[in-house]
């Protein structure tokens, strides 16, 4: 090789081990405890992340090492709540890391992508104010009916395959549950996945979205998906280009329903009443991606993990239904919410099984933070997860066992370490829409199905929980069947 080359590849290799020596040894960082690998490489981080154990390694490296850990060379997970609460506060400058907007693969600007990957504070609360209008509480109420009869339907299709077939696939059928009232929401109409039960390309589409875009981020494939047709990758290209359409189509529909009167989840954002549109329709398709993605998985996940350990609990499950006998026939939102215990088993149930139990990663900012008692350098990425902060005795003694009991007299502490739909200034925009759908899938299976157990099929193994982001049990699908 000529020597310039030489020269060149040398000067590049000793700036690459410069930088890299001092982010191993940054003086702030070098105090924060870890295993002394992660100072140098983020390898095993990643090894977790491909096995989707991301959630439970930082978790054990927090069991052995405390509130603050080291889990990569630039990147430190916190779970000491008043820390938690700093980093996620309105004001306190710690904007979303660089791997939201990694996950879109053109990666543009804030203005053009989903809620969810946008960086810049105010772009963000700017598109949830659109969102607070007509995902509201108050605006949910439209939906009720729809929420109540959906989970009938798909209750009703459990027992008739547990009846018929001697078992039967809840994931399956809440995952229809779930994306086909996203679809009632975003899209003004149900995918008719309970109705015809045939599965549609979304719905296998939806299945590999989280684990593609999480690997696609970890190791940087957009520019191989942009430029390449590789076998798997090019896989993800057409799953990215066939949610994109069904995007459109959610645009479509709002301009319609807005015709006939009624409204979704987007209707702030292409109004039809003349007013300039806020957004254009391309970054409202891709809210509506967001939102298939965001609402799907994590809420299938709320239901499954509450139903899974209840029916391990036999004491919770007489109470929650003796509870439940009191229920009117067809109960409201409102008469739901007052049931006691039923609330208790829902909050219980996302405390110990968190549906997104994953690093939210942040930035610290530029001067730099004193976190949990350490200082951390500007820049450097900051996460915290709910798996841990969920788990804490601080405020859940026996934090492994599920006591829904444990809400009747919920402290300050526990409130504050409740942070399964996110921190404050991000959090979920459809946790109201997820809490509907989880407190009637809850009453009406327990109502309906009082004589289930978990198959064989369905032992811990196959319960155990994957995460890419959102989590999925191990087996892919959970049955059930007569005890
Ligand atoms: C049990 C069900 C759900 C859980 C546990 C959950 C959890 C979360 C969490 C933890 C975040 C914060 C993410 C972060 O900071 O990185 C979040 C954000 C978000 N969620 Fe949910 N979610 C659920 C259901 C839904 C549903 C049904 C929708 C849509 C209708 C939705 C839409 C969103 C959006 C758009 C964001 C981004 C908010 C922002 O960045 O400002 N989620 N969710």
């Amino acid at each position: 090789m000529a020597w310039p080359y030489s020269a060149l590849i040398g000067v590049i290799v000793v700036v690459v081990f410069y930088r890299w020596l001092n982010i191993a040894f940054h003086p702030d960082l070098r105090h924060v405890p870890g295993p002394f690998l992660n100072r140098f490489s983020r390898l095993p981080l990643k090894y977790a992340i491909c096995t989707g154990h991301r959630a439970d390694y930082i978790h054990s490296l927090h069991q052995k090492y405390g509130h603050v850990v080291r889990i990569a060379p630039n990147e430190v997970d916190v779970s000491d709540i008043k820390a938690v609460k700093i980093i996620h506060r309105s004001g306190t400058g710690y904007l979303k890391a660089d791997w939201y907007p990694n996950t879109h693969p053109t990666k543009t600007s804030d203005d053009d992508m989903c809620l969810f990957q946008v960086q810049n504070p105010k772009t963000a609360a700017e598109r949830r104010k659109l969102y607070h209008r007509s995902g509201s509480r108050l605006a949910l109420k439209a939906w009720e009916p729809q929420v109540r009869e959906y989970t009938e339907v798909a209750v009703a299709k459990i027992k008739r395959d547990i009846h018929n077939l001697g078992q039967a696939d809840i994931w399956k059928w809440f995952t229809y549950m779930a994306t086909d009232l996203i679809g009632v929401v975003a899209f003004g109409e149900s995918f008719g996945l309970l109705r015809t039960e045939v599965d549609i390309t979304l719905t296998h589409d939806l299945e590999k979205i989280m684990m593609l875009t999480g690997l696609g981020v970890e190791f940087n494939l957009w520019f191989f998906v942009r430029y390449f047709s590789v076998p798997g990758i090019g896989n993800l290209k057409k799953i990215l280009a066939r949610m994109l359409e069904e995007g459109y189509r959610a645009v479509a529909a709002t301009k319609n329903s807005a015709k006939g009167g009624s409204h979704t989840l987007f209707s702030k954002m292409v109004p039809e009443d003349g007013s300039e549109a806020p957004l254009v329709d391309s970054v409202v398709a891709n809210e509506a991606i967001g939102d298939i993605v965001a609402g799907s998985d994590t809420t299938v996940a709320g239901i499954v993990y509450i139903i899974y350990a209840v029916l391990r609990h036999p004491k919770v499950k007489k109470r929650l239904e003796e509870e439940l006998a009191t229920c009117s026939a067809s109960p409201s939102w409102d008469e739901l919410e007052g049931k006691a215990y039923l609330n208790w088993v829902v909050d219980e149930g996302l405390r110990l099984y968190p549906p997104a139990p994953s690093s939210l990663p942040r930035k610290v900012p530029d001067k730099g933070a004193m976190l949990g008692g350490f200082q951390l350098p500007g820049r450097c990425v900051v996460s915290t997860q709910a798996l841990t902060i969920q788990r804490d005795p601080i405020a859940f003694p026996n934090p492994e066992e599920f006591i829904p009991e444990r809400w009747e007299n919920a402290t300050a502490e526990m409130k504050d370490h409740f942070v399964v739909f996110g921190g404050s200034m991000r959090s979920c925009v459809g946790q109201h829409l997820a809490r509907l759908e989880l407190l009637f899938a809850v009453q009406t299976f327990f109502r309906e199905c009082p004589d289930v157990v978990m198959a064989q099929s369905a032992d811990e193994k196959c319960m155990e929980r994957l995460d890419f982001f959102t989590a999925k049990p191990r087996g892919g699908k959970v049955e059930l069947t007569k005890k």
